[in-house]
């Protein structure tokens, strides 16, 4: 892929989350660069989809403000969507359609990568199964078409919650070789996993939503 634009920011300043009149985090701040990495981590029910989800721009967080490239997130005219990509702990795949289809629509919701369709397939080795109906794919390969989402489209920001479910350990290091590559390439990534990520990178933010 061609490496993305080195003058991207992200920066969250004094994020709060309140679920139910629990406090999940509060003035919670940081900010990313290209290549750069966060890594939030916490135990059950600590609030890590909460944080991702408001970094994705699904929810508004209850105090504070998320900008790109140094604007507000919901007030970007070209779209914060057209920026993120986001795998969260459902697969968000069509069951209904084919391999091959669910990459098309996933095409046609962001910005379509150089990668062809063929290439993407093969890059998370689902060569083969282009034709085959979503439902009929094994839990490990569905959360594969669900990330080839990421390889199909041209995001800078990835923000994936829990990746590695349902994969072994050699769609695990699939799924690591990719991400490093994106951050090579000037890309950014926020991610929560309960599986240690390997990353080569030095450049990552830890969070801890229990500390
Ligand atoms: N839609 C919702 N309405 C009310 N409370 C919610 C909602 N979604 C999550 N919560 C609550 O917010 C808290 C944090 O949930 P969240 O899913 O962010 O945690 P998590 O750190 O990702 O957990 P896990 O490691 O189990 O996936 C939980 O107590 C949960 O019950």
């Amino acid at each position: 892929m061609a490496p993305y634009d080195q003058n991207h920011t992200l920066e969250a300043c004094n994020l709060t989350c309140i679920r139910d009149d629990r406090s999940l985090f509060s003035e919670l701040s940081f900010s990313l660069k290209a290549g750069q990495a966060l890594l939030v981590e916490g135990r059950n029910g600590s609030g890590k989809t909460s944080l991702l989800r408001i970094l994705c721009g699904i929810r508004q967080p209850d105090e504070g403000h998320i900008h790109w490239n140094g604007g507000d997130i919901y007030r970007l005219s070209t779209g914060y969507n057209a920026v993120t990509a986001w795998v969260g702990h459902k697969d968000g795949i069509k069951l209904e359609l084919t391999a091959q289809e669910n990459l098309v629509f996933a095409r046609s919701l962001g910005t379509p990568s150089e990668l062809g369709i063929a290439e993407t397939l093969d890059a998370m080795e689902l060569g083969g199964f282009d034709d085959v109906c979503a439902i009929n794919l094994s839990a490990g390969q569905k959360r594969r078409l669900a990330l080839a989402r990421l390889l199909a489209t041209r995001s800078p920001l990835w923000i994936l919650d829990e990746p590695f479910t349902s994969l072994d350990t050699h769609g695990i290091s699939l799924i690591e070789n990719m991400i490093n590559k994106h951050l090579e390439d000037g890309g950014m990534l926020a991610v929560t996993s309960h599986h240690a990520v390997t990353l080569d990178s030095s450049d990552i933010t830890h969070i801890n939503l229990s500390a």
